[in-house]
């Protein structure tokens, strides 16, 4: 079959690979002219025999829908845009709504794998009209791993990308997870293997997962993670399960949890935790950090002559 690819970097990039070896047409474009087949969006279409297929692959948000308004000048009425970013499952049903004004099909499609895709192939959750998943089944069919699973046709338009974010929001609770347990390891004098543990657990224990291969291949190069901060980006799909989590009245504890971690990790000096210590010295006279580093209840300190309430 032959496709458009629209951004081509980690993940598009490797994505028109492995169509390639699949034995598809790929005509590739990128913002960076060296990694595109042609000069501009519109050269792209032109390449193309009808009815088209476009895939999506640039970031969320503004290159997005920039992408989609430009598709939808340029391509005509019974052409395929699939969506293969991390898009917020609203934009999906903006876009769909859009495009169908000039009939234009329109495929929302979570890929997860990540630069791993490649050799692995890319698990794929669709959102859209069969008719139109089922067309491009020969292109899901390639990029998807070997075997029975790895595909979902998940529902209607916005379907496909609301699995994929609740699967990313798993996905950073089951991180935190691993993180809040390495990070006891690490701390205890009991276990003196910490990455044996962890490496151990890979065969036979329940919580043996990809994640945790993952997790083991990073302490192989840095046992105690010495060489990074701990300091971790979220790009939008943790907040959009929690908003929607809101939105259904549906408790979300851990994955709320994980994504505020990520939040904290960002902050040097708590504004927070400020209030906190101030309050505890007001009212327990409790030591406080000064600003400059020092720990201790200082000559001005409240509790310092404060004479506390008689408990009755
Ligand atoms: N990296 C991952 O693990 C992963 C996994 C699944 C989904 N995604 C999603 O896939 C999309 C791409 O991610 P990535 O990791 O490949 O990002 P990337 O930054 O490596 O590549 C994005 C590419 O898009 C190009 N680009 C940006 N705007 C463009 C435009 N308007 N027209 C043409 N090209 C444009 C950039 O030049 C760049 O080469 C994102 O939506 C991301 O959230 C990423
Ligand atoms: O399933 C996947 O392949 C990943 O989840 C992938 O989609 C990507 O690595 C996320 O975009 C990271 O998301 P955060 O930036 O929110 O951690």
């Amino acid at each position: 079959m032959q496709i458009g690819m629209v951004g081509l970097g980690k993940m598009g990039g490797n994505m028109a690979e492995r169509l390639r070896r699949g034995g598809h047409e790929v005509v590739g474009y990128d913002h960076h002219r060296e990694a595109s087949d042609v000069g501009s969006l519109k050269e792209l279409v032109d390449r193309l025999e009808t009815p088209r297929a476009v895939w999506v692959m640039v970031p969320a948000g503004a290159p997005t829908q920039q992408t989609v308004d430009e598709l939808g000048k340029l391509l005509s009425e019974g052409d395929v845009v699939i969506d293969g970013g991390n898009s917020h499952y609203v934009d999906d049903q903006k876009h769909a709504a859009e495009l169908a004004e000039k009939g234009i099909r329109f495929v929302d499609c979570g890929v997860s794998g990540g630069v791993w895709g490649l050799q692995n192939g890319y698990a794929l959750m669709c959102g859209g009209d069969d008719s139109v998943v089922q067309h491009m089944m020969p292109i899901f069919e390639t990029l998807k791993p070997e075997g029975e699973d790895g595909f979902v046709h998940a529902g209607a338009v916005g379907a496909g990308h609301f699995a994929k974010m609740v699967h990313n929001g798993i996905e950073y609770g089951m991180m935190q997870s691993f993180a809040e347990g390495w990070e006891l390891l690490e701390a205890s004098d009991i276990v003196t293997d910490v990455k044996g543990c962890f490496s151990s657990w890979r065969t036979g224990t329940v919580i043996r997962s990809w994640l945790l291969d993952l997790l083991v291949r990073a302490l192989d190069s840095d046992e105690h993670l010495e060489e990074l901060r701990g300091y971790a980006q979220d790009s939008g799909e943790g907040r959009w399960t929690v908003q929607a989590a809101v939105d259904h009245a549906v408790p979300l504890p851990v994955i709320t949890a994980a994504l505020y971690a990520r939040f904290a990790s960002r902050q040097e000096d708590p504004p927070a935790m400020k209030v906190v210590a101030a309050l505890r010295n007001q009212f327990g006279g409790h030591a406080i950090a000064s600003a400059e580093g020092s720990v201790g209840m200082g000559a001005d300190s409240p509790g310092a002559d404060v004479t506390p309430p008689k408990v009755r």
